[in-house]
């Protein structure tokens, strides 16, 4: 484990680990003390839509002297500010710049060229106040049609983006679509971000799950996500968290089956064959390369391996 939470090294790149993304309003002093003790891998401070205009000043107040005297050393630490266009941008960009997050969460981006502006931005502030310049990474919300159109450029913008989100609430209101538990309304959009990522090589973080007390609701959309591929979800509540975690933690079914397949394909090598077969179906490369992601995530998140993996 490092200062800045979980880490796993897959294609020869440092991912820390995002599973669940818990925010913390910024006008909850309660909940941003709380936060620091639950499981979470990411906490993200909130100075947008959950704090109200009068609370904005304060807010921004609070999590900087957060993350002054009780930043927490073992998680990943975000902060989202206002967006771009907003009044409260320069000054929350002054503030949490001087605050050192993690990262900064950007919301609604629509064009890599404000992705690019920002991390210039910042890069002036990290080097005014003698911050290594462009260390604090970018995670970018897309929440809007025209970012949906633009996520394959916005994910490769800027060295610093280093995962893009899902934000479902303000892209079905953008889209005028009804949100639904089941989510068909932005399948689509969860797909487009997806390719964006992988393609950049970045994190995909899926949409939050409003309703806080709907367990099975929540099992099944994360599942849905998990199996798309993504990272990790955000999370609003920490009810959410363990279940989330779980999705995206591998199961001991999983890295048995993994090691498996690594011992499959290992005996193939001896024998001098591409393909081999395990419980009656063919492994080949693909195969492998998921069993290799499989262990490499049980790494991240603490889980013993009983023998190497080579
Ligand atoms: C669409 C978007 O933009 S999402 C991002 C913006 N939204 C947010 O940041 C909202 C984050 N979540 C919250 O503020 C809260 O969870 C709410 C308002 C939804 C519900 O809060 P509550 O009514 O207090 O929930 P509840 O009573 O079930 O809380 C249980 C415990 O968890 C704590 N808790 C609840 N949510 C959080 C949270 N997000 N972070 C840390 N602690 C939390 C409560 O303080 C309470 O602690 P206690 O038992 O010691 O008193
Ligand atoms: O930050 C997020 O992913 C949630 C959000 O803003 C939204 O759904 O509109
Ligand atoms: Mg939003």
């Amino acid at each position: 484990m490092t200062g800045r939470g979980r880490v796993l090294v897959l294609a020869e790149r440092q991912i820390h680990l995002k599973r669940t993304g818990l925010y913390a309003s910024g006008c909850s002093p309660v909940n941003m003390i709380q936060a620091v003790f639950y499981n979470e891998d990411m906490l993200v401070y909130d100075l947008e839509d959950s704090v109200p205009a009068s609370e904005k000043d304060a807010a921004r107040l609070l999590i900087y002297q957060m993350m002054k005297y009780h930043r927490p050393r073992n998680k990943y630490v975000a902060i989202r500010i206002n967006a771009l266009y907003s009044e409260y941008f320069e000054e929350d960009l002054q503030a949490v710049v001087r605050a050192n997050p993690d990262a900064i969460r950007l919301p609604k981006i629509e064009y890599a060229k404000e992705v690019q502006s920002i991390s210039q931005r910042i890069a002036q502030i990290e080097d005014q106040v003698g911050l290594e310049v462009g260390k604090i990474d970018l995670i970018c919300n897309i929440e809007s049609y025209m970012g949906i159109i633009n996520a394959q450029e916005i994910a490769s913008a800027d060295p610093r983006v280093v995962a893009l989100t899902v934000s479902a609430e303000d892209l079905t209101a953008s889209m005028k679509a009804q949100r639904t538990k089941k989510g068909l309304e932005v399948f689509y959009a969860r797909n487009a971000v997806l390719l964006a990522c992988r393609a950049a090589g970045i994190d995909a973080i899926d949409v939050v799950f409003s309703d806080i007390n709907d367990e099975e609701g929540l099992r099944e959309d994360t599942a849905l996500a998990k199996n798309l591929g993504f990272d990790g979800k955000t999370v609003v509540h920490p009810r959410q968290i363990d279940v989330v975690n779980s999705f995206f933690t591998p199961s001991q079914k999983e890295i048995n089956y993994a090691l498996r397949v690594l011992d499959a394909v290992e005996q193939g090598k001896q024998l001098g064959k591409g393909a081999v077969t395990l419980d009656g179906s063919m492994i080949d490369k693909p195969i492998e390369m998921r069993a290799r992601t499989t262990l490499a995530q049980a790494e991240a998140a603490g889980i013993k391996l009983d023998r190497m993996v080579i």
